[in-house]
C-alpha cells in the first residue's frame, strides 16, 4: 500500500506593526487558541528560506521517484501566488523548484536519461482549462474549452492536456512565466483569479538501463478561503477531507471534486502533501476560515507514525541496498579468497609432489579425508606444519565466510519478501508511466501525423503556387530582354520628350514671364494714363461747371435786377392803373347795369405788351389773357384780374361768379370812351391793379427762378457727388493698382515655382537617364 506523509505550514504576511496575535516556530496563539504547524514562517523568512523548507523535500521525493503535492492555501491577497511563483525579484517555489530539478538532471543525465515534463492549466467552476496549448506556430494560446477527466487502467489522467517535454530551464521558466500571464482575465478583473485554481505538473523521469522511475510534484494555487462561492467551499471542504483520509490511512475519496480527482492519480502511490497556509496580518482578525481549516486538518495529522511509514520505507531502501552492495563485495571477497587458496594448494603440491584434489578441498566435500591424507603424507616435513596451520586458518576463514553466506542468504531472502512488495509498488508506477507515455506516444503520433498531412498538403499547394509563379516568372524573364529594351526605348523616347518638354516649357516660361511683365508695365503705364486723363477730364469738367455756374448765377442776378426794376416800373404804373380801375367801377359797375363800351385802345395791352413782355408773356401762358386774333377784344378769365377790364355790350353783359367776359362790339355801336373821360381816380385803380398783377407775376416769376436757383443746387450737387464718384473710382483704381502689384508678386512667385518644378523635373529626368542607363548595362 502506498504511504503518505502530509505536513502543514504556515506564512504570515506582516504589513502591519502591532497584532492581537503571537507567533513561534510552530505555534499561532490568537487570543486563547492555539494553532499548531509543522513550521511557521514569519516576516523574516526569505523565498529561498521557503523553499529550503518546504520545496526542497518535494524535490528530494520526486528526484527519488516519489510523488509530492504542494497547496497553497489562504485569504486573497494573503500571498499564495507570491510564495509559489513570486515576483520578478524573488522567484517562488515553482522557479526554485525547478531550477533545482534541472541542476540534478545535468549531474544525472551523464549516468540516466532524464526527462523532465511540465503541463498547467486552471480549474475555473470545475471545468479545466489549459493554459500551455502550444500550437504548430510556436505561440502560447488559451484553450477555451474544458478538458475532461478519465481514467484508465486505475489511473487518473485529464484527457488532451498540453504536456511539454522540457529541455532547458529556460524553457520551464518561460512556460511558467506564459501560463501565470494566461490565467483567467488576470488584467480586467483582479479578482477573478482569486476564484480559479491554478495548478502546476512537474514530472521527472529517470531510466537507467531497464529500470525506469518517475515522480510527480503538483503545484495547486489554491482559490481564495475567504470566498463564499459554493464551488470553491465545496472543493476545499472535500481537500480537506482527503487530506484527513490520507492521513487516518483511510482510502482517500476523491470523487467529489475535480481538484480531489486530479490529486487522486498522486496520492495512489507514495506521496508527500504540503499544505502552505497563508495568513495576512493587514487585517484586524486573522481568516478564521484558514486557521479552522488547518487545525482540522492538524488535528489529524499530528501522528508521528504516520510520517514514519514513508521514511521507515526509504531506510528500508537504502538498507538493502547497501546490504545487496555488501552481499556483493563479500562473494567478491570469497571469490578472491578461494581463488588465493587454490593457487597455494596447488604451489603446496607442487612442492612435495602430490597431486591434491583441489575442487574437493574448496567444496570441502572431502576435507577431512584429504586433510588426513596429506598428514599421512607430509608427516615427516617441517613444512607440512605451516601448511597445517595455514590450513587451519583458511578453514576457520571458509568456515567464517560460509556463515556469513548463509546469513547473507538468509537476509537476502527475508529483504526479497519486503522488496518485492516494495519492487510492486513500482512495476506498477512503471506500468502506470509506461501506459501514460504510450498514450502520450499514440496521441504525439496521431498529432505529429495529423500535422505532417496537412502541413504536406500546404506544402503541395505551396510548392504548386511556387511551381506556377516559377513558370510565370520564367515567362517573365525569357520577355525580359525584350521588356528591358522596350523600356529602354521608351525611356529614351520620354527623356527626349522631355528634354524637349523643357526646353519648350523653359522658352513657354520665359516668354510667358516676359508677356507677364510687359502687360504689367503696360497695364500699369494705361490705368496710369487713364486715372491721371479722367482727373483732368474731370478738372475741365468742374472748371466748366464752375463757369457755367457763375455765368447763370450772373445772368439771373440780372434778370432779378432787371426784374426788381420792372417791378418799381409796374408799382408806378399800379397806381395809374388803378385809379383807371376805380374809375371804371364806379361808373359802371358799382350797379352793374349800366352799359359801358370799352375801345380797344382804352385797354394797355397793346402797348403794354411791349413794355411788360414777362408779365404777359406769364399771363398768355397762363390763360389769363387771351386775345382775338384782329385783336377785337381779350378775354381775360382768371380771378387775379376781377374787375380789371370790362367791355360791356348794350344789355350783353354777362356775370359769371368772379370772372367777366369783356366783348367788344362792333366799331359803330361802340361808345367811345377816351381817356380823358376816365376820371383820374378810375385810372389811379386800374394802374394798382396792373401793377399788382406785374408783382403777382414777378412774385411767381421769383419763385420760378428760386426753383431755377433750386435745381442749379441740385445740378451743383450732382456735379459734386458725380466728383465724389470719381474720387471713388480714383480710390478703386489705386486698389486695382495695388492688386495688380500683387498680381506682379504673384506672377513672380508663380515664376520660381516654375523655376522649381523645372529644376525637379530635371532631377527626375537624370533619375530616370540613370535608370535606363542602368537598364541599358
Ligand atoms: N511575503 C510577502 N512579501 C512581500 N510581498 C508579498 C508577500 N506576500 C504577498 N505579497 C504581495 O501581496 C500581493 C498579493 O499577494 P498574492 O497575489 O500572492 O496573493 P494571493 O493570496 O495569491 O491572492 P489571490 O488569491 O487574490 O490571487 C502581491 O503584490 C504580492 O507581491
Amino acid at each position: 500500500m502506498a504511504s503518505q506523509v502530509v505536513r502543514l505550514y504556515l506564512r504570515v504576511r506582516h504589513t502591519k506593526d502591532q497584532a492581537n496575535y503571537t507567533i513561534d516556530h510552530k505555534t499561532f496563539k490568537y487570543n486563547n487558541d492555539n494553532y499548531v504547524f509543522h513550521r511557521i514562517f514569519s516576516k523574516e523568512t526569505s523565498q529561498q528560506d521557503l523553499f529550503e523548507e518546504v520545496g526542497r523535500p518535494l524535490v528530494d521525493n520526486i528526484m527519488r521517484g516519489i510523488n509530492g503535492i504542494l497547496l497553497a492555501y489562504g485569504a486573497s491577497g494573503a500571498g499564495k501566488t507570491h510564495s509559489l511563483l513570486g515576483d520578478h525579484e524573488q522567484e517562488g517555489i515553482v522557479q526554485r523548484a525547478l531550477e533545482e530539478i534541472f541542476q540534478r538532471a545535468k549531474v544525472l543525465r551523464t549516468k540516466k536519461n532524464i526527462g523532465v515534463v511540465l503541463s498547467c492549466f486552471e480549474i475555473d467552476k470545475e471545468r479545466i482549462r489549459d493554459l500551455a496549448r502550444i500550437l504548430s506556430d510556436g505561440k502560447q494560446h488559451f484553450g477555451e474549452e474544458s478538458l475532461e477527466i478519465r481514467e484508465h487502467q486505475g489511473n487518473v489522467y485529464i484527457d488532451n492536456l498540453t504536456i511539454t517535454q522540457i529541455d532547458s530551464l529556460h524553457e520551464a521558466l518561460h512556460m511558467i512565466q506564459e501560463g501565470r500571464r494566461l490565467r483567467k482575465a488576470p488584467d480586467l478583473n483582479v479578482e477573478s483569479h482569486s476564484l480559479v485554481y491554478t495548478v502546476f505538473k512537474i514530472t521527472v523521469s529517470q531510466k537507467e538501463m531497464n529500470i525506469c522511475k518517475a515522480g510527480t510534484l503538483t503545484i495547486v494555487d489554491l482559490a481564495d478561503s475567504d470566498s463564499v462561492q459554493e464551488g470553491i467551499t465545496k472543493t476545499l471542504e472535500s481537500l480537506r477531507h482527503l487530506i484527513v483520509d490520507l492521513q487516518q490511512g483511510h482510502h482517500a475519496s476523491s470523487d467529489e471534486s475535480t481538484l480531489t480527482k486530479i490529486l487522486a492519480s498522486n496520492l495512489k502511490h507514495n506521496c508527500l502533501t504540503s499544505v502552505l497556509f497563508h495568513i495576512n496580518n493587514s487585517q484586524d482578525k486573522p481568516s478564521h476560515n484558514t486557521l479552522d481549516y488547518s487545525n482540522n486538518c492538524y488535528s489529524h495529522i499530528n501522528n508521528p507514525s504516520a510520517e514514519s511509514v514513508v521514511f521507515k520505507s526509504q531506510q528500508q531502501i537504502m538498507r538493502i541496498r547497501k546490504l545487496q552492495d555488501e552481499i556483493l563485495d563479500l562473494k567478491h571477497q570469497i571469490d578472491k579468497a578461494q581463488e588465493i587458496h587454490e593457487s597455494k594448494l596447488r604451489g603446496f603440491g607442487d612442492i612435495i609432489g602430490f597431486n591434491i584434489d583441489i575442487e574437493s578441498v574448496i567444496n570441502g566435500n572431502n576435507m577431512e579425508k584429504e586433510k588426513k591424507n596429506i598428514e599421512s603424507h607430509v608427516n615427516s616435513v617441517e613444512v607440512l606444519d605451516e601448511v597445517q596451520i595455514r590450513n587451519k586458518r583458511l578453514e576457520l576463514k571458509l568456515k567464517k565466510n560460509s556463515k556469513i553466506f548463509e546469513d547473507l542468504q538468509k537476509f537476502e531472502s527475508k529483504n526479497k519478501d519486503r522488496n518485492s512488495e516494495q519492487i510492486k509498488t513500482l512495476e506498477d508506477q512503471i506500468k502506470s508511466v509506461k501506459i501514460e507515455i504510450i498514450e502520450l506516444n499514440e496521441k504525439i503520433q496521431e498529432n505529429v501525423r495529423k500535422k505532417l498531412n496537412s502541413r504536406t498538403e500546404e506544402l503541395n499547394q505551396v510548392l504548386l503556387s511556387n511551381h506556377m509563379e516559377l513558370e510565370e516568372k520564367a515567362a517573365v524573364i525569357h520577355n525580359l530582354p525584350f521588356t528591358l529594351q522596350s523600356i529602354a526605348s521608351d525611356m529614351r523616347a520620354v527623356i527626349e520628350y522631355k528634354e524637349l518638354g523643357k526646353s519648350e516649357l523653359e522658352f513657354e516660361l520665359s516668354k510667358k514671364f516676359q508677356q507677364n511683365e510687359e502687360n504689367h508695365s503696360k497695364n500699369m503705364v494705361k490705368i496710369k494714363q487713364e486715372s491721371e486723363q479722367s482727373l483732368k477730364t474731370l478738372d475741365s469738367k468742374m472748371r466748366g461747371f464752375e463757369t457755367e455756374c457763375n455765368i447763370y448765377i450772373r445772368e439771373k442776378c440780372e434778370k432779378i435786377k432787371r426784374i426788381e426794376k420792372e417791378i418799381i416800373g409796374l408799382y408806378n404804373l399800379f397806381v395809374d392803373h388803378d385809379r383807371l380801375v376805380k374809375n371804371i367801377e364806379s361808373g359802371v359797375f358799382n350797379h352793374g347795369i349800366k352799359p359801358i363800351y370799352i375801345t380797344i385802345h382804352d385797354i394797355p395791352k397793346p402797348p403794354q405788351r411791349e413794355k411788360f413782355p414777362y408779365l404777359f408773356k406769364s399771363l398768355m401762358t397762363n390763360g389769363v389773357l387771351t386775345s382775338s386774333k384782329d385783336n377785337n377784344f381779350i378775354k381775360i378769365s382768371t380771378s387775379l384780374f376781377t374787375k380789371k377790364y370790362v367791355n360791356t355790350k348794350k344789355n350783353n353783359l354777362n356775370t359769371i361768379g368772379t370772372n367777366f367776359r369783356v366783348t367788344f362790339p362792333p366799331a359803330e355801336k361802340v361808345v367811345e370812351i377816351k381817356p380823358d373821360e376816365i376820371d383820374d381816380e378810375e385810372k389811379e385803380k386800374e394802374k394798382e391793379e396792373d401793377s399788382s398783377e406785374k408783382s403777382l407775376i414777378l412774385q411767381d416769376e421769383a419763385g420760378k427762378l428760386q426753383q431755377k436757383a433750386l435745381d442749379l443746387v441740385k445740378k451743383v450737387k450732382l456735379a459734386k457727388m458725380t466728383i465724389n464718384g470719381l474720387e471713388q473710382r480714383s480710390e478703386e483704381l489705386d486698389v486695382e493698382i495695388k492688386k495688380m502689384s500683387c498680381d506682379r508678386d504673384k506672377h513672380k512667385e508663380m515664376y520660381t515655382n516654375l523655376m522649381k518644378s523645372k529644376i525637379e523635373s530635371k532631377i527626375v529626368i537624370d533619375s530616370q537617364k540613370r535608370l535606363l542607363n542602368k537598364y541599358i548595362i
